[in-house]
């Protein structure tokens, strides 16, 4: 069964714009990415706060940044730099949960996702403002790829069959994103099943990793 805010022995994060977005692009061509801790170490940092990249990190939270950047960071990254994520959202709920197993969900890779166990729970971020509605709709079009889904599941999956991307693009988040500068960003990020792995957090190691489903 998938439900949305559930407390499933799995969870599956879902932060549209942009953290899982981030760490999905991410993951298509290194292997671990780690939670930023307050002390810094040597190493490549990724992210932002409300929109704008931290002070003193390499990257925003941006996966067209990353993806321009992608030569440069494979190089440091083969050189043994590790790569450091810290979100305003993402972060701050991925390291709230208590599930066994917690999974990072995008629209980039609904399909994959989907297939990550035979129930869990999706768990959208949404923001420090309140409800996001790209975040529920991305839990709708994780959704479409079940047929298992409680009410909650089922009302996203709903919302996701019409043009979500008109509603995504016209959001408060996207809003934010485009008057920062990352207009390209949102349009990256609803391209459906872009990438077919999966991010998984190891809570003992803070640090996600891809997983094969
Ligand atoms: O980096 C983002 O797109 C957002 C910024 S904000 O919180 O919506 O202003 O953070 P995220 O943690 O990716 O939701
Ligand atoms: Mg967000």
């Amino acid at each position: 069964m998938i439900d949305i805010g559930g407390n499933q022995k799995v969870s599956v994060v879902v932060d549209i714009l942009r953290f899982s977005s981030t760490v999905t692009t991410l993951l298509t061509f290194v292997d671990e990415i780690y939670i930023a801790l307050s002390e810094r170490e040597k190493g490549i940092y990724i992210g932002e706060k409300f929109g704008v990249k931290r002070e003193g990190y390499d990257y925003g939270n941006s996966p067209i940044e990353i993806l321009k950047n992608k030569e440069e960071i494979l190089e440091r990254y083969e050189r043994g730099e590790k790569i450091f994520i810290k979100t305003t959202n993402g972060t701050r709920v991925l390291e709230s949960l208590k599930a066994e197993e917690i999974y990072i969900g995008s629209i980039l890779n609904a399909e994959a996702v989907s297939k990550v166990s035979n129930s869990f729970s999706l768990i959208p971020c949404h923001t420090l403002k309140g409800f996001a509605i790209e975040d529920f709709i991305g839990c709708g079009v994780i959704a479409k790829f079940r047929e298992d889904l409680d009410e909650s599941a089922l009302s996203a999956k709903l919302l996701a069959e019409r043009d979500y991307r008109e509603v995504i693009i016209n959001s408060r988040s996207a809003q934010n994103l485009k008057d920062l500068g990352y207009e390209n960003d949102i349009y990256f990020c609803l391209l459906e099943n872009l990438y077919d792995i999966v991010g998984k957090y190891e809570k003992e190691k803070k640090r996600i990793v891809r997983c094969m489903i």
